[in-house]
């Protein structure tokens, strides 16, 4: 497995760019380090094919270099760079068994047959796919082709990475959560660096020792599910990821509160030389931002009228208006609310700040 670095890296498909729109991925600088799980994450068209292309030597960039272990590979073949992939379609051969496309890249790489026997039936094991080892792939729904599929990427234990653009795609739906579970499981005691391409949270989530969330042709950030949830970076990544996305509010600095339409917030002091600079600069656009998980309702704070509860059993989410916003607030079972009026309450280290887009302070 192999440390991945990009240095000055950008794409585009255009064969003259002069836009940053002509550009489908902007120019970035990054570090995988070697054996661990990292997720891609964005929606569609955001530029999470094209990287992982680069990545697997599929497409060459426009600029910049590709490294593995300080190696450029920038223009090196997936076989040269050794690395397996795993697509969003089955790749299997309909006449060989189960057990002989599992084989086949040890094969190819001319590995012992004792050798080849114990992988296979190593990660026929992992998979659940035992009791179809000697069944030809032909006659296997696509749910088991994919099983194959997955199985050969991760058969080679020498491969620098796998990578998989949205493997589960065409896994039937209560299959894809057993099979998320094994792939993090199989990731566990092979420990070979995996990059998983994604536009669903919850599979990144559940997966990603760390998610890679892009935007536009950017990674925005790039973090542990947890700090994705409670400092994302861009506002795009605090609407993208959680349910109801994160509550984004446009505001005025004014004698260390942020004022909304609605209220006065005071911000933390961190927040405030945070963004002295921005301030300064007079133009751009300021947003208080909180998630629905930690904006309070209380008995006293920042009036906004209730317009709906939605009562979900576990958890309710409320809707309430505030001067001319919408935000959202999740209420444990616990909570009740009175009346059509509440108060919001917004705890300081729950509270965000962000300029143009990005976190501040
Ligand atoms: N071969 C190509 N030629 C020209 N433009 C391309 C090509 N492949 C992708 N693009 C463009 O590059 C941008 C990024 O596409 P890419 O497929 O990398 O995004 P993605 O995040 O993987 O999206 P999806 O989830 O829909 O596959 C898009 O605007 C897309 O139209």
């Amino acid at each position: 497995m192999a440390r991945i670095e990009l240095k000055a890296l950008a794409h585009s498909y255009k064969p003259n760019p002069t836009e940053p729109s002509d550009y489908a991925l902007r120019p970035m600088d990054m570090v995988w380090q070697s054996g661990r799980a990292y997720a891609l994450l964005g929606p569609s068209g955001c530029g999470k094919t094209t990287l992982l292309n680069i990545i697997s030597g599929l497409v060459t960039p426009s600029h910049g270099q590709v490294l593995f272990d300080g190696t450029d590979v920038t223009r090196a073949s997936p076989e040269q760079r050794n690395i397996a992939q795993v697509f969003q379609f089955p790749v299997v051969y309909d006449t060989m068994t189960v057990a002989e496309n599992l084989a086949f890249p040890l094969r190819n790489r001319k590995l012992p047959k004792p050798e080849i026997a114990t992988r296979v039936a190593e990660v026929a094991e992992m998979l659940e796919l035992t009791p179809v080892l000697k069944r030809r792939a032909r006659g296997l729904d696509a749910d088991e082709k994919q099983k194959i599929s997955l199985g050969r990427g991760l058969v080679r234990k020498d491969v620098a990475a796998i990578l998989f653009d949205e493997p589960l795609t065409v896994i039937d739906p209560h299959l894809k959560w057993q099979l998320r579970r094994k792939l993090k499981e199989v990731h566990e005691q092979v420990r070979t660096s995996l990059i998983y391409v994604t536009h669903d949270q919850v599979e990144a989530l559940t997966f990603a020792d760390e998610v890679i969330v892009m935007y536009d042709g950017q990674v925005v950030q790039i973090g542990t599910p947890q700090a994705l949830f409670e400092r994302p970076a861009h506002t795009f990544v605090g609407y993208f990821i959680g349910s109801p996305g994160i509550n984004l509010l446009p505001c005025v600095v004014d004698q260390g509160d942020a004022v909304v339409d609605g209220g006065r917030i005071p911000l933390s002091a961190a927040m405030l030389q945070g963004v002295a600079g921005f301030l300064q600069g007079g133009a751009g656009t300021l947003e208080i931002g909180i998630r629905p998980e930690f904006l309070e309702i209380a008995d006293s704070g920042v009036p906004a009228a209730v317009t709906a509860v939605d009562d979900l059993g576990t958890h309710a989410i409320v809707t309430l208006r505030l001067g001319s916003a919408t935000v959202k607030a999740k209420l444990g079972e616990d909570r009740r609310l009175s009346g059509d009026t509440a108060f919001l309450r917004f705890p300081p280290e729950r509270t965000l700040l962000y300029a143009d887009s990005r976190l501040v302070g």
